[in-house]
């Protein structure tokens, strides 16, 4: 045979070889779904075992010139602890975070005191209506309560301050709605169609959402801690690549508990593509949970929203996302409302986690919120301490706003 014929056939083996065990190693363990970019994922793991780097400058870029590149890694990753934390037990945090509350439901006390003058007069009713607004019950609960708590006195005929307290208490606790189901959905959700069961069982997900700066990737932290604390195991998402250092902070977050952070290498990818590879590599890992934090601004609102919805869709490739907290801070009050009503709009909110509660008066927030949005706060912010998160318990709340 021509020996140039023998080297031609030796060379279209050899390429069409190569070609396929290329397209078989980007197939190993799952494809990406078509949707989102494709991304070089980086975890805790990593950051823990990568030589530390010298900070990378972007090169400016000639008008006209080639653009920065664009895949420049993420620099000043934060260093781990030598220890790893055991984060504070959930009876131990609601029992300290207690006395925190009390300062959100300074109305519950003030209304008390007058209450207890018995005999009321308009000026003792128009203040409890004052107190109440104030609160941030918003006019409806406010009217309603009064005309409750008119109603109570009469028929109760009473100054004594513990028959008045037993109202008061009763009808605070019907506001906060006891009955509402306020435990996150940790269970372990059912595969996707799609989904490759040799590829592992999907951990329970739970998606952070809202605007920024009301503490969605501080609460992802402090929630990775409540799971440790709880005995169960988890991995975190970091699809909030519009601000850079929310992912190193992430990472501190799960370095300090041995909670692996999946994120990007670079600044701007496609936050849809990080929650899918922190989803896939948790059903990989055999993880409980997987927690995914967001961006909480983009450049405008349909932005955002279409971004939240295209990484809830993408995550659900793997499994049905059981939580999607939405985060307010309760300092807004009824301001926060009108964008909780967007984001609820958007994915279909399950639950509400109500930061900074330790630094308002207006606990009525809880009552309005809920009303609003149709859906249970199940967590409660109440500082800035690493185990300052603790499950809303309605009781404890009412009790501690009655002092
Ligand atoms: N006092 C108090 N501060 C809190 C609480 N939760 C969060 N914070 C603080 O709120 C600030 C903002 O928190 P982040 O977690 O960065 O907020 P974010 O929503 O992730 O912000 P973006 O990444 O910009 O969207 C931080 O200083 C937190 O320490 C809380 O319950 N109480």
């Amino acid at each position: 045979m021509d020996p140039l014929l023998i080297v031609l056939i030796v060379v279209v083996v050899l390429a069409v070889a190569g070609g396929i065990w290329f397209y078989a190693g980007r197939n190993r363990g799952g494809e990406l779904p078509p949707e989102v970019s494709a991304h070089k994922p980086i975890s805790a793991d990593d950051v823990l075992l990568a030589p530390p780097q010298e900070p990378v400058t972007e090169p400016e870029s000639a008008p006209g010139g080639p653009a920065p590149d664009a895949a420049a890694p993420t620099t000043a990753e934060p260093t781990a602890p030598a220890t790893l934390e055991r984060p504070e037990s959930i009876p131990g945090r609601m029992q300290r975070l207690r006395s925190r509350l009390a300062g959100a439901g300074g109305f519950g006390r003030a209304i008390l005191s007058v209450l207890s003058r018995g005999d009321l007069t308009e000026a003792d009713w128009e203040e409890i209506e004052d107190t109440l607004l104030t609160s941030d019950l918003g006019i409806e609960v406010t009217t309603s309560l009064m005309d409750e708590l008119r109603t109570q006195a009469k028929v109760l005929d009473t100054s004594d301050p513990a028959a008045i307290r037993a109202v008061l208490r009763a009808e605070l606790l019907q506001l906060v709605d006891p009955s509402m189901d306020r435990s996150l959905n940790l269970a372990k959700p059912t595969p996707a169609a799609g989904w490759n069961a040799a590829d592992g069982e999907p951990a329970a997900a739970v998606l952070m959402v809202g605007v920024n700066g009301t503490g969605k990737t501080t609460t992802c932290g402090k929630l990775a801690r409540v799971l440790v604390a709880d005995g169960k195991t988890a991995v975190m998402g970091a699809a909030d690549t519009f601000r850079a250092a929310a992912a190193d902070q992430l990472t501190t977050w799960g370095q300090r508990v041995g909670v692996e952070v999946i994120r990007s290498e670079r600044e701007g990818a496609d936050p849809a593509s990080v929650a899918y590879d922190a989803t896939r590599e948790a059903a990989r890992g055999g993880v409980d949970v997987v927690v995914v934090d967001t961006a909480g601004r983009l450049q405008n609102k349909a932005g955002l929203m279409d971004e939240l919805g295209k990484i809830k869709r993408v995550m659900e490739k793997v499994a049905p996302v059981g939580e999607v907290l939405l985060v307010l801070d309760a300092t807004t009050g009824q301001n926060g409302m009108r964008q909780a009503q967007v984001f609820s709009e958007a994915v279909g909110i399950t639950g509400i986690v109500l930061t900074k509660l330790d630094g308002t008066a207006k606990g009525g927030i809880v009552v309005t919120v809920q009303k609003e949005l149709g859906v249970p706060v199940k967590l409660v912010g109440l500082g800035e301490g690493a185990d300052d998160l603790a499950p809303f318990d309605p009781e404890g709340f009412v009790d501690a706003l009655l002092g």
